[in-house]
């Protein structure tokens, strides 16, 4: 659209909306606030030299100058007080118009005075000025060239705001960051009052006064086009303090559309609405078209608002519910955590309590086993083994006691022998076993214990010890076995303390002692090494660590084939003599042995 006057060629046009276009396409691509500061510049800079070429003519400037050709068109001040004078004739009563190339430093001085006289007609008519040093080529680094721009704009306002009412009062004139993008996206969401080219809806510099840009509608709509820019400019202009930075990164509809909305409220808009309204509409035109539509979208972001309402009122109970919920479950949970508190702070006494009742337990334990004896010996009688033999036991005393004599001279005298107890003949390997197994259990508490057979060969020691099946059957067990079976039990039971279980095998047979368990049959004699407490022990005996009762077994299988054997007149396979141990430890505690012994002779 022509602006009014001094319009310029059709290729300067299309260079400047070439420029523009780059302008705003660099400013969309990068998005950054720089390029649309930059964009809005060159726009607000194009529309002072268009307006400034309508007013005085064309005077050399392109029609979208940069700062340095805008500020050079303008530093001798004739263009400047030109214009003022058309608007306000003889405001400025003397332009120095031209001057000979060589008076150089007066024409300076004389160009200054325009300047001067033009800030004086400017200030009169109360419009945004600028000083005279911002015309300066070092100034135009800070920023000067905006208070020039801003200075010519109102002016033009000023100018049009004359036309439009024909007042004169003061112009509260703002510079507005928006009318370039504001006019691209209306422009792009196809929201016109009555034109087509978007910014003669939202740009009320542009408008013609006499009616050109709203040519196609009726004169209601020109009107209600013109109060609507006017409506427009001054909410954008009242709004504009209230705008920082943030604001103006949102998206250019977004923003003109807060703005907008902040100001429908307001009563400058009650005689718009009431124009645009069906009933205030003198024709239903174009624009009446799109105020409808943008009822009918307003209706429906009501009826949207309304749900999210709802749903936010739904929300809002629910999180009172959940809320009350939380809190409820809050207390149950803390309720919950003092008392398991209260019932670990038991639980940790009961444990402290049970652990001194089972030291005590186990000190009587052993201080019993003292008071029975550290030392038992029990007599087991074996059965007869031939019916035709006479038994030379006479009587068998409750008390322990037993009396004997050779059957065959019945005139020798009696003898009478006292054990701690005495099994019969029927005894079972079991009842043995029973009278045995509380040392075993002194022997996890650390207690050394030693649990030997003697007796004449054929007496029952290896039957009593290994079992009549020596070890190959579980009936009939054996008290080494069975003896076994405990040792591994208990320490699995006692989880607090971890305990090192190995076995050693030996032989003492014609006063040597032989390793049943050393690999090597040729090298087995073993030596007595007496330590420093007094007792003896088998240094290079060998001594294997076991982990289950099984384990145990097969080494006593393999000891077993390593024992010296031979029939005697009274056993056919008759064992010279033997030892198992046991040694035990539990590491940082103690180291203590279970031997069993099974000999002849001593
Ligand atoms: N309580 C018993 N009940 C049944 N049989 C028994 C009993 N005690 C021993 N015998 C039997 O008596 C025989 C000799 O027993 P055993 O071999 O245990 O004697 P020993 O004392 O180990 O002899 P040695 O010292 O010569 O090895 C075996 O045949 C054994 O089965």
């Amino acid at each position: 659209r022509s602006l009014r006057g001094g319009a310029p060629g059709p290729e300067r046009r299309a260079e400047g909306r070439r420029r523009m276009a780059e302008a705003r396409r660099v400013s969309f691509r990068d998005g950054r606030f720089a390029s649309r500061k930059t964009e809005e510049a060159a726009w607000r800079r194009h529309q002072a030299a268009a307006w400034l070429e309508s007013m005085v003519g064309p005077f050399g400037l392109t029609h979208c100058p940069s700062e340095q050709e805008f500020v050079a068109a303008l530093r001798n001040g004739i263009v400047l007080c030109k214009a003022i004078n058309k608007i306000q004739p003889g405001v400025v009563p003397k332009v120095v118009a031209n001057a000979p190339c060589d008076s150089q430093p007066s024409t300076a001085f004389q160009y200054f005075e325009n300047i001067r006289n033009f800030l004086v007609a400017v200030q009169a008519l109360k419009l945004p000025s600028f000083e005279a040093s911002d015309l300066e080529k070092d100034n135009l680094d800070a920023g000067s060239v905006g208070k020039i721009v801003d200075c010519v704009n109102s002016l033009k306002s000023y100018q049009e705001r004359k036309k439009c009412s024909g007042t004169y009062g003061p112009v509260k004139y703002m510079k507005s960051p928006l009318a370039p993008r504001s006019a691209i996206h209306v422009q792009s969401e196809n929201v016109t009052l009555g034109s087509s080219t978007p910014q003669k809806c939202l740009d009320l510099t542009e408008i013609d006064a006499e009616g050109q840009s709203s040519q196609n509608v009726g004169p209601n709509m020109e009107e209600a086009i013109g109060k609507l820019q006017r409506i427009i400019l001054d909410c954008m202009i009242s709004c504009k303090e209230n705008l920082n930075q943030d604001v103006l990164k949102k998206d250019p509809v977004t923003l003109v559309g807060t703005i907008l909305s902040n100001q429908l409220e307001k009563e400058q808009f009650k005689p718009l609405l009431q124009l645009i309204s069906p009933e205030g509409a003198a024709t239903k035109n174009e624009p009446n078209q799109h105020i409808e539509c943008s009822n009918s979208q307003n209706e429906n972001r009501l009826r949207l608002l309304e749900a999210q309402e709802s749903e936010l009122l739904e929300l809002k109970t629910m999180f009172q519910e959940v809320k009350v919920d939380f809190r409820s479950l809050q207390t149950q949970f803390q309720d919950d955590i003092t008392e398991l508190g209260h019932n670990i702070q038991g639980i940790s006494k009961a444990a402290l309590g049970y652990n001194q009742a089972v030291k005590e337990n186990r000190n009587l334990y052993n201080m019993l086993q003292e008071v029975r004896g550290n030392i038992r010996v029990f007599c087991r009688i074996r059965p007869l083994m031939n019916s035709k033999s006479i038994s030379s036991i006479e009587h068998v005393g409750n008390d322990g006691s037993i009396m004997v004599c050779d059957p065959y001279k019945p005139q020798t005298t009696r003898k009478i022998f006292q054990f701690n107890q005495i099994f019969g003949p029927t005894t079972t390997q079991d009842e043995i076993y029973r009278e045995t197994q509380s040392l075993i259990r002194s022997v996890m508490d650390g207690y050394n214990v030693c649990i030997l057979a003697y007796g004449q060969t054929g007496s029952g020691k290896t039957h009593t010890m290994c079992g009549p099946s020596g070890g190959l059957s579980s009936n009939d067990l054996g008290i080494n076995y069975m003896a076994l079976n405990d040792l591994f039990t208990i320490s699995t039971s006692r989880e607090d303390v971890k305990y090192d279980i190995r076995v050693q095998m030996v032989e003492i047979y014609n006063e040597q002692v032989r390793d049943l368990l050393s690999e090597d049959t040729s090298s087995t004699k073993l030596d007595i090494r007496s330590s420093s407490n007094g007792l003896f022990n088998l240094p290079d005996a060998k001594m294997c660590p076991v982990q289950s009762p099984s384990d145990v077994m097969t080494l006593m299988l393999l000891g077993e084939k390593h024992r010296a054997s031979g029939p005697t007149a009274m056993n056919n396979r008759s064992s010279r003599s033997h030892r198992f141990e046991f040694a035990l430890s539990a590491p940082l505690t103690f180291l203590c042995a279970l031997s069993i012994f099974a000999a002849t002779d001593f």
